[in-house]
């Protein structure tokens, strides 16, 4: 790894301060997971009233998705920013609850936001008396517990990995019609979040080198063709039966220790720079679903965008109401980007944040 690029200024200066009109102020830490944004939001939020943390996220819909623009939307963030708010959960075991937001709203499950929170809660001293080499972190996402356990050592935390919530194929080989380009066949899998799976091929695309605006176009139309016709459900929460978006693959599912690569386009045409981790849970209980993978065999997934790596592999068999499931754990680096403190005017005209496309 090559030094610094910049001067270490920590205790030598100190960060600039806001004038006293500035305004309200939301502060957060910045990270990232395999390039994909996480903006954690660590003040300026208000205490989000319900009593589970999906009652929660339904509030922070109604109630507090100003708060979401600001952070997510220009000037201070982006079309494809990603962000998260710790809350508290209703479940004893939790050490932590999440609301996971994006371009358009609120997500039921984040596996590279687990990745970096991770990491947060034992470096933000969330939780207390790490443990080496690995700190166990019970977050309460809204999809349901989530265990992540952070390598620590030496007071320095690095690899996460994390065992989601039951993962299901919740139906394959699916024909829907695509305007453009007839009928196509698609499964359609739950790993936190339901998401369609196609081969990129079957739109003459590679998901590793053709232009990203033409793989977005494609899973986008896949995502509308599947919300169009077919009726999805969850068998823990109608709040978890919607689709989420499309991922599209290279279609090397079959094992191999070779990676496979994947492009994941979710929310509003917003794209995963990470290979996705509640995808790879998905795209696993797909795999083991169809016999293509045992358990405890690892694989490699890489994403489209960056070429960056997570690995998979399902740990265990479970059920998840009538659905035959598996227990998926996936593994990543997440790594500090920076802190800020965000203001907001009273007269700023632009207040609700706004999005190029
Ligand atoms: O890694 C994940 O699971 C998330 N990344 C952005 C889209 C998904 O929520």
């Amino acid at each position: 790894m090559t030094p610094l690029l910049f001067t270490d200024c920590r205790g030598a200066m100190e960060c600039p301060k806001l004038p006293p009109h500035a305004g309200a102020v939301l502060s957060v830490v910045d990270m990232h997971t395999a390039g994909e944004p996480l903006r954690i939001i660590t003040g300026g939020y208000p205490d989000a009233p319900g009593d589970t943390v999906l009652a929660k996220r339904r509030y922070a819909r109604e109630h507090l998705d100003h708060l979401r623009k600001v952070v997510m939307r220009e000037p201070r963030g982006h079309g494809d920013m990603y962000g998260a708010v710790l809350v508290k959960s209703e479940l004893a075991a939790a050490h932590l609850g999440v609301l996971f937001m994006h371009n358009e709203g609120y997500s039921t499950m984040c596996g590279h936001g687990v990745i970096a929170l991770g990491r947060f809660a034992v470096d933000y001293g969330l939780v207390k008396a790490p443990t080496s080499p690995e700190t166990q972190i019970n977050m309460h996402c809204p999809c349901g517990l989530v265990k992540a356990f952070v390598e620590y050592s030496n007071g320095k935390t690095g690899a996460v990995r994390f065992h989601s919530v039951p993962a299901f194929a919740f139906a394959t080989d699916v024909k829907v019609t695509v305007p453009g380009c007839g009928d196509v066949v698609v499964d359609i899998s739950y790993g936190g979040a339901l998401y369609a799976f196609v081969n990129a091929g079957t739109f003459g695309l590679d998901v590793t080198k053709s232009r990203t605006r033409d793989l977005v176009d494609a899973a986008i139309a896949v995502t509308k063709a599947v919300k169009s016709q077919v009726k999805l459900h969850h068998p823990v929460s109608e709040d978890l039966a919607f689709l989420y978006g499309t991922i599209l693959t290279d279609g090397k599912d079959a094992f191999t220790d070779e990676p496979t690569a994947n492009v994941c386009v979710f929310a509003d045409a917003q794209v995963d720079r990470s290979p996705t981790g509640s995808g790879v849970t998905a795209r696993i209980a797909l795999q083991y679903h169809k016999g293509l993978i045992q358990l405890n065999q690892t694989r490699s997934f890489c994403s489209g965008t960056t070429g960056a790596m997570f690995t998979g592999k399902a740990v265990q068999e479970t059920t998840c109401g009538d659905f035959q499931a598996v227990v998926v754990e996936v593994s990543g680096h997440a790594h500090y980007s920076g802190v800020a403190c965000f203001t907001l005017e009273d007269e700023d005209p632009l207040q609700s944040g706004f999005l190029l496309r």
